[in-house]
């Protein structure tokens, strides 16, 4: 699991860190593998590194500085460094001087011979000649979008961009972009992982991200946020062992469909079918469908009839009339871990009364888009989704997994997981009844259920990339991938399993 922490956390432990490392050699050390980073690129980029050209664009604070100091590292590589200064009285002195002292030249953003832009000419000239651009323009300390001038020198840039700690534009706590902001091709980070490096657009503009230790990361607190990466889950993915039958490894039902919306039920049947070596029960008016589709699945038009589950997965397509309620009271008194989806959100929203139904000892599990969110929220989802799903999660003691390109998952007592997808695949129709299933399967077999949300929210957004890209049976792995059905996504499911799991196996 890696760890992502809030800029607060980070400035507090980088104040620890100072008591015993004075700051000046601090930055040199984060400058110093920002250069390191840089002449990678250089080398892989255009061949070599001693003559190329680089621009440092360089702002008021640290952030500054750090690219300031890396440009002094590269020109002892032989490196031609030029920084244009966004605000040159406010320009970090120490660094602006050692990189003078390595033959680096400093030119005024709005300098003379400046255009309509604004852009002086010099600057200019820096810019277009660069063969890498070094974004030191703002770090922790950002609010909002890139000021105009900022935003100007960045639209120039055509070469690559490495961001110093954080892609500039980008809300450090929340991942928002609000206007212009930086793209980089690579950012390297201190200490650990901020929540712009994974969570909604400022994960994609932070391109790759390396994250350098400086000495800052041993100061750190618990994080705020976790990551699971492939290797955690396939260690946990239940599979069968030599004492298991039908029954230890999970009995889930599932409480889905309707004579109008047959296909989420066979969706979310056959994604709990495929996620886990357990049985698997269907009640509800489309059993006719899902027997013939899953004929491994015990199938039965009532929800009465359902017989023993361990956990319950509801929702996707069951209406929010009579008939709908009567299922979701029915499965939230049965005592058994709950995933409600879709509709059972809906009227969980609407009716407060349905609120008593629930077995307080039992998990629930709330799996929301934006839509649904903020119908339970009672406003619109705005930029901080890990406050407020964290906020509501505490508020119905539930699970709240908000979709998104960035799946946030928060429990009840304030930890939150986040999958950062990096990709849109799974945004297709019937993609949240395959969810629902994987993690109603998953619950059944006892996974804890942040961790069962964080596990199945993994495998989803891998099996979409799997089908979208073709990287199995289907022929060879497409780079460019093509959009892709909730059947494809849903066949795809196993190859993800094995993948999470061939990630686990010893090295
Ligand atoms: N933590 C660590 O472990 C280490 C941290 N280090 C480094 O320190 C960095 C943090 O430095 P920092 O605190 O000096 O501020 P920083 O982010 O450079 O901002 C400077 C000023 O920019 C301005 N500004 C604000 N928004 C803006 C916008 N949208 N567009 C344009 N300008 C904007 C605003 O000033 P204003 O103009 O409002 O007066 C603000 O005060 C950190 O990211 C890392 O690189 C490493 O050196 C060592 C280890
Ligand atoms: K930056």
């Amino acid at each position: 699991m890696q760890g992502v922490w809030t800029p607060d956390q980070v400035r507090e432990a980088e104040q620890r860190l100072f008591a015993r490392t004075p700051e000046p050699a601090v930055m040199r050390r984060a400058a110093h593998a920002v250069a390191v980073q840089c002449a990678r690129l250089l080398s892989e980029q255009t061949g070599g590194v001693a003559g190329r050209r680089v621009a440092l664009l360089v702002g008021a604070g640290n952030n500054g500085g750090d690219a300031l100091w890396a440009g002094a590292f590269l020109r002892r590589r032989g490196v031609g460094v030029t920084a244009v200064l966004l605000a040159p009285d406010k320009a970090h002195p120490a660094g602006l001087e050692g990189l003078r002292r390595a033959g680096g030249r400093a030119v005024p953003a709005e300098g003379a011979g400046a255009d309509t832009t604004g852009i002086g000419a010099e600057a200019a000239d820096a810019l277009e000649r660069a063969d890498l651009v070094v974004d030191g323009i703002v770090g922790l300390s950002a609010r909002g979008a890139l000021r105009p001038v900022a935003a100007e020198l960045v639209r120039r840039v055509i070469v690559p961009i490495v961001a110093v700690d954080l892609p500039s534009g980008v809300d450090p706590t929340t991942g928002a972009v609000d206007g212009p902001a930086v793209s980089a091709d690579l950012t390297v980070t201190f200490g650990g992982l901020k929540p712009c490096h994974v969570l909604g657009t400022g994960a994609v503009r932070s391109g790759e991200v390396t994250t350098v230790g400086i000495g800052v990361t041993e100061e750190l607190p618990e994080p705020e946020l976790s990551l699971l990466d492939a290797a955690d889950i396939g260690e946990n993915w239940p599979v069968p062992g030599p004492e298991d039958d039908k029954y230890s490894t999970g009995v889930v039902g599932i409480a889905a469909g309707s004579a109008t919306y047959p296909g989420a039920a066979v969706l979310a049947t056959g994604a709990a079918v495929r996620a886990t070596a357990g049985m698997v029960r269907y009640a509800g008016p489309a059993a006719d469908e899902v027997r013939a589709r899953w004929p491994e699945t015990v199938a039965t038009g009532s929800i009465g009839d359902a017989g023993r589950v361990q956990a319950w997965s509801v929702g996707p397509g069951i209406g929010t009339g009579a008939s709908g309620r009567d299922v979701l009271r029915f499965v939230l008194e049965s005592g058994r871990p709950v995933c409600a989806d879709a509709d059972s959100i809906t009227i969980l929203a609407e009716d407060e009364a349905m609120w008593d139904s629930r077995d307080p000892d039992a998990p629930l599990v709330l799996t929301p888009h934006a839509g649904e969110f903020a119908r339970l929220s009672g406003a619109e989802l705005g930029a901080d989704r890990v406050g407020e799903a964290r906020e509501v999660a505490a508020r119905f003691d539930a699970f709240v997994l908000l979709k998104g390109n960035t799946t946030v998952i928060a429990a009840p007592d304030g930890r939150v997981l986040v999958n950062d997808a990096r990709q849109a695949w799974p945004a297709t129709a019937g993609s949240g009844d395959v969810l629902t299933g994987l993690i109603g399967a998953l619950l059944a077999t006892g996974v804890e259920p942040l961790l069962t949300c964080g596990y199945a929210a993994h495998v989803h957004s891998l099996a979409a990339e799997i089908a979208a890209h073709g990287a199995t049976a289907d022929g060879p792995r497409s780079e460019a991938g093509a959009p892709i059905g909730a059947s494809a996504l849903l066949d795809a499911v196993p190859a993800a399993i094995r993948a999470v799991r061939d990630a686990a196996l010893p090295s």
